[in-house]
């Protein structure tokens, strides 16, 4: 077998998700381990340091739980209750780790079905980076029925690095990448550095299953894979305790597989934009604000709002208009419902968590969740 991946460029990314699987998080004996965390949230400090931001989801209670238990031979009962027990001394390893504070987020497929809550907690996850925060996401396994279990981090990796549009999802696991076979098993198992498409070929080179501690293996990374590139997202896979593959990563090189997304992310987004269906509601807005949209790229903040038109839930898709007249300048999601809107229009941002009791945020509608329709814009898009 020929083992050895060789180091290539990754693209360049400001905001990713590192997904750490249980295997690299235990001890040999059944417990938490350390060392690998340790090299890892060396990386993440590096990260940081550079202003970029990361969001971690970290597998592992299961494993913790087990290690201070000691139970084998687990249901899905068994292995909840063991999650209950070891997802704080898995947090606790890392708060120990790093230098910037921690924080836990618990998430299930409820979570991610469910319009609010997964509105909610994409809002929660971004104030989290703007803080400086390191958010740890991990399935929240007591609460999840069985049929309605993720079942696997690299899937909830996925979500999550599509719900806070990352540029680039980091998986490092217990072998150095993807492999043509089982890398134990298959003796002319030959690696896979990198990949356009994942076809249907490369999903049966995952047939050998997860290693002793893992839950999906290769399969489940791939899968991961799939609903990224779909996002405009990239995915590296790496090994989690190999110091080379983490020391090229600190130079953004990848010393393992890179699953290619299928085109730009922001043209991707652009375009569902253009083409998610109206709610009927319009937002008119003041000259000051059309400059700022058309001519700046900004976001739409509430002081230039002079108008609400129609009823909308927050996150409806409105039409944007100038003071007078039925030109759409842009369209976008709005953060706030109508009635809320009618109360903050033509106040400051400043003022929204006085006069509505609660704050998502202080833009209107996001510049990411806009797209300018005026074809006298000089702003992108
Ligand atoms: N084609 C393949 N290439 C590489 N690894 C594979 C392949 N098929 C199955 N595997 C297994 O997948 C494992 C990694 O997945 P998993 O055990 O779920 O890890 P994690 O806990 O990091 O999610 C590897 O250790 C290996 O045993
Ligand atoms: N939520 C579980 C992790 C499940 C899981 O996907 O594990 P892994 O395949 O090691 O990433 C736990 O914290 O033990």
């Amino acid at each position: 077998m020929t083992s050895a991946f060789t180091e290539q460029p990754l693209p360049p990314w400001q905001r990713a998700v590192i997904k750490v699987g249980s295997s690299l998080l235990t001890d040999g004996k059944g417990g938490l381990g350390k060392r690998n965390a340790a090299a890892l949230a060396g990386l993440i400090g590096h990260f940081a340091d550079q202003g970029r931001e990361v969001l971690l989801v970290s597998s592992g209670a299961v494993a913790a739980g087990r290690g201070l238990l000691a139970r084998h031979n687990m249901g899905v009962i068994q292995r909840q209750a063991l999650a209950a027990i070891g997802q704080t001394p898995m947090l606790a390893l890392w708060q120990g780790l790093m230098e910037q504070p921690v924080a836990q987020v618990l998430l299930s497929h409820d979570d991610l079905r469910n319009r609010r809550r997964y509105l909610n907690a994409q809002s929660t996850l971004r104030e989290l980076l703007r803080i400086g925060a390191l958010p740890i996401i991990n399935e929240n396994d007591t609460v999840a029925v069985a049929e309605l279990k993720l079942g696997d981090n690299d899937n909830l990796a996925a979500a999550v690095a599509t719900m806070v549009e990352a540029d680039i999802l980091l998986i490092a696991t217990d072998t150095s990448g993807l492999f043509t076979g089982h890398p134990l098993e298959d003796p002319d198992a030959r690696p896979v550095p990198k990949i356009d498409e994942i076809t249907t070929d490369i999903m049966r080179m995952t047939s050998g299953g997860a290693g002793e501690l893992g839950t999906g293996g290769m399969y489940t990374k791939l899968e991961a894979a799939i609903k990224c590139a779909s996002a405009g997202i990239g995915t590296a896979l790496f090994c989690g305790h190999d110091a080379k593959a983490i020391a090229a990563l600190a130079e953004d090189r990848l010393l393992g597989t890179y699953i290619e997304p299928h085109g730009d992310q922001l043209v991707a987004r652009k375009q569902w934009l253009r083409h998610t269906p109206p709610s009927g509601g319009a937002i008119r807005i003041d000259p000051g604000a059309v400059e700022a949209l058309c001519e700046h790229g900004a976001s739409l903040l509430p002081g230039g709002v002079i108008g609400v038109e129609g009823d909308f839930s927050r996150d409806a898709m409105v039409d944007v208009l100038p003071a007078e007249g039925s030109c759409r300048l842009a369209r976008g999601l709005v953060q706030y419902q109508s009635s809320d809107l009618r109360r903050i229009a033509g106040h400051h941002s400043s003022d929204i968590q006085k006069l509505l009791g609660f704050d998502h945020g202080h833009s209107v509608i996001r510049r990411e969740d806009m797209v300018l329709l005026a074809p006298t814009s000089t702003a992108e898009f």
